[in-house]
């Protein structure tokens, strides 16, 4: 068997979020989030499902931490619920709520496993959110000052920050489709939210940067590969129109300090000006240390006439392989992704915030079979592993998820879990994945 070894210094790690996996999310002073809210409203998600209890992770830390140090994690990427920490946005500190992520972090560096902060994963303030949420400006100041309570309380142990995970998502299913909290149907509104967060992620850089923070600090995207589905023109040019929706939207942004030309000037032809003040784009593109990519599939589009999306049509070959999210597998689009943003965009260290797979996972006597997740991560690690002899700097990996949790609109329904968890009992058992990838970590190699 051949083996891929991969550098010396590759971070594996792992992944999670506050809301998909904490719960207590009424306890010890938590204030209600936008997703406590949505949850709640019957009807928005799967079977009625919510975070109330999840994973019980904020009474079961200990434990999981434990499990992450058997699988052999160097490091785990997770985020902070703000209304933990300022339970209305704003003003007073929950002492609690800070005290539950100091431990954490505690324990995780006792336990020889590196934490990487997410300051937002999506579960903004109720309070925060009944004043206009991310489309009032005034939300990107709160965001800041919650965001240097952490580098206070925190700095000097985690050397890792990622200011937003996934600002497209917050953006556009939360503000312009309606899938995700707040729930809102304005995609002009959803404009304004975008360009919001990019101006909070900006001031959260030079924040972290004027408090002299040894760490690093970036921001996790969602991308993905486009490819067009035929040499037509206008398939070619509906490709071209999806790189810019889903990919350069925040992209061109961060690291050119400009919006895509053509679906900017397709948006202002519809929806007018949105609300960019004078300095906001060399605030948004000033430097960062890293960049977090959270790649799933690919998207290969042709030109439909009677797509709701600007002629935009997603195709689903029907020879490829899918998992449980009706997402293509398809490694060879995250070395394509990884190649494209190092020729592109930037020549910062490219890190793989995200990348995994919902199986209809099934447990056992005791255990789980899950050798597709195994494949699809292996054929992943394959690609990055072609990018990093190409020259490409990525530093790392972080799979989705360490274990089975909310799966937002899906509820309970999808598993990405390294770890099984019965929700009945909390019980979590190691998947053969888990079992499989810490001996990936052991070897820092992959056989093929
Ligand atoms: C197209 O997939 C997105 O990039 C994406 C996939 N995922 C995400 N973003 C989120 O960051 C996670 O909270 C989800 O649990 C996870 C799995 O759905």
């Amino acid at each position: 068997m051949t083996k891929l070894q991969f550098p010396l210094d590759f971070v594996w790690g792992s992944a999670t979020s506050s809301y998909q996996i904490e719960g207590a999310y009424d306890e010890d002073g938590k204030g209600e989030s936008i997703w406590d809210i949505f949850s709640h409203t019957l009807g928005k998600i799967n079977n009625n499902d919510t975070g109330d209890v999840a994973c019980d992770h904020y009474h079961r830390y200990k434990e999981d931490i434990e499990l992450m140090k058997e699988i052999g994690l160097d490091s785990y990427r997770f985020s902070i619920s703000w209304p933990r920490i300022l339970p209305n946005g704003k003003g007073e500190i929950n002492q609690k709520g800070l005290n539950f992520y100091k431990e954490l972090v505690d324990q995780l560096l006792e336990a020889g496993i590196e934490p990487v902060i997410t300051l937002y994963h999506w579960d903004l303030p109720q309070a925060l959110q009944e004043e206009g949420g991310w489309a009032n400006r005034d939300t990107i100041k709160y965001f800041v000052k919650y965001a240097e309570v952490l580098f206070d309380e925190l700095g000097a142990k985690v050397s890792q920050w990622i200011t937003h995970n996934e600002p497209w998502v917050v953006s556009f299913l939360g503000y312009a489709e309606g899938e995700h909290a707040p729930g809102i149907k304005d995609r002009k509104q959803a404009l304004q939210v975008a360009h919001n967060l990019l101006v909070s992620h900006g001031l959260v850089v030079k924040k972290f940067r004027e408090l002299d923070l040894t760490g690093d600090i970036g921001i996790t995207l969602n991308l993905t590969s486009v490819y067009s589905y035929s040499e037509t023109d206008k398939d070619q040019e509906a490709a071209q129109l999806m790189e810019e929706y889903i990919n350069g939207w925040f992209l061109d942004p961060v690291f050119k300090g400009s919006y895509p030309k053509k679906l900017a000037q397709i948006y202002e032809n519809q929806f007018g000006k949105i609300d960019i003040q004078a300095g906001d784009m060399d605030l948004i593109s000033q430097e960062i240390d890293f960049l977090g990519i959270n790649y799933y599939s690919r998207a290969l589009i042709n030109y439909n006439p009677n797509s709701k999306f600007y002629g935009i049509e997603s195709i689903k070959p029907a020879e490829s392989d899918y998992t449980a999210m009706n997402w293509e597998i398809y490694p060879d689009g995250l070395y394509d992704l990884l190649t494209k943003l190092n020729q592109e965009y930037t020549n910062k260290p490219l890190y793989i915030t995200e990348n995994g797979a919902a199986f209809d996972d099934q447990i056992i006597a005791g255990q789980v079979n899950d050798q597709r997740r195994i494949n699809y991560l292996k054929e992943h690690f394959k690609s990055v592993y072609r990018a990093i002899q190409d020259g490409v700097p990525v530093r790392g990996y972080y799979v989705w998820s360490l274990m089975d949790n909310f799966e937002w609109a899906y509820g309970y329904s999808k598993r990405f879990g390294l770890i099984y968890v019965d929700y009945n009992t909390q019980k979590r058992t190691l998947k053969d994945s888990a079992y499989w990838y810490q001996q990936v970590i052991e070897e820092n190699s992959i056989g093929i």
